[in-house]
């Protein structure tokens, strides 16, 4: 799908205008409702996207994911409510927001497991990720680590990795023993990343939880997304473990953009990112942790739990 080439700055006009963006879909524009009181993009972040040029000419903001006024209802209840968010390339964020503030919906809106009733959502400034089924949203480079890892436990470690090497449509040349040795470099780079080298002929089922969450990165990493969606990699883990998986985040996110969804307070302080709190599927608080920790809208329905 190609947009209307619109610059930053008359895309700056128009979100604060309230206005949808023109095309995002051609057939059917988004109707963006803005609900009173609902957070919506500040100037400061289009001033953000507006600084550096976009990568596609096309493109509408530098952004790699743009999400205004998203709104989600079950039934009459908003899960999401007019929830805006930007992140951009090579940004880590973490998310943050007691239980059912929405940060599951909206990893699930951002993967095209479900479509918004309202609102933008464009990846790389040129997708609309609402007119998008999940597969096509994964080849766009958009990868997701659920909660529980999901790794082969009968198989090796360095298997696991290499099924989803094999897995990557975009393995080069045809010709076999070219591929093949592409595939083992990438195994072997891959397994370096998430430190499992020492650990590639063990089951990946005998692995510790920590190992399996590193291990399920790495098939993820196979993919070379752009972005990157992690549920909660810390839940489970030992504290060396949960220090090990901040380290490896911070490496990973020097070339692609990640979201990190967690609860574990001294994890997210390890990110040492900026962090979005969420609350009844808005953005209540953005910032640095110290400062939406002392945020007293943040204290009364989170942290002061
Ligand atoms: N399919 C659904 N049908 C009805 N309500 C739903 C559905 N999915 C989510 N909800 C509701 O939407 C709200 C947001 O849920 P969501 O799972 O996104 O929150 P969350 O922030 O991920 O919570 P948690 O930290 O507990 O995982 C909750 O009140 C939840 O009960």
């Amino acid at each position: 799908m190609s947009l209307t080439p619109l610059n930053a700055r008359q895309l700056a006009a128009k979100t604060l205008a309230g206005a949808p963006f023109p095309g995002t879909t051609a057939a059917s524009p988004p109707e963006v409702v803005k609900s009173p009181g609902a957070r919506s993009l500040e100037a400061d972040d289009l001033l953000l996207t507006a600084a550096r040029p976009p990568r596609d000419p096309q493109a509408l903001t530098s952004a790699l994911l743009y999400l205004d006024a998203i709104t989600v209802s079950f039934d009459g209840f908003r899960a999401l409510n007019a929830l805006s968010l930007v992140i951009g390339d090579k940004e880590m964020r973490a998310i943050i927001g007691p239980n059912g503030a929405g940060k599951t919906t909206m990893m699930d809106v951002i993967t095209g497991k479900t479509r918004p009733n309202t609102g933008t959502a464009l990846f790389a400034g040129v997708h609309d990720l609402t007119a998008l089924d999940e597969a096509s949203i994964a080849q766009l480079g958009i990868g997701r680590k659920f909660q529980t890892p999901t790794v082969f436990d009968m198989h090796t470690v360095e298997d696991n990795v290499l099924l989803a090497v094999k897995a990557d449509r975009r393995a080069f040349a045809n010709i076999t023993w070219h591929r093949t040795a592409h595939e083992r470099a990438r195994v072997d780079e891959l397994l370096e990343r998430v430190r499992l080298q020492d650990q590639r002929l063990r089951r990946a089922g005998d692995l510790s939880h920590g190992q399996k969450q590193w291990l399920e990165i790495g098939m993820l990493l196979a993919q070379e997304p752009r972005l990157l969606l992690v549920d909660e990699p810390a839940a489970g883990m030992t504290d060396q473990e949960t220090a090990d998986t901040a380290v490896l985040l911070r490496e990973i996110a020097k070339t692609r953009s990640v979201v990190v969804v967690e609860h574990d307070m001294q994890f997210v302080r390890d990110l040492d990112v900026k962090v979005t709190v969420l609350h009844e599927g808005a953005v209540l608080a953005e910032g640095p942790l110290d400062q939406v920790s002392a945020d007293a809208r943040v204290i009364e329905v989170y942290l002061g739990r």
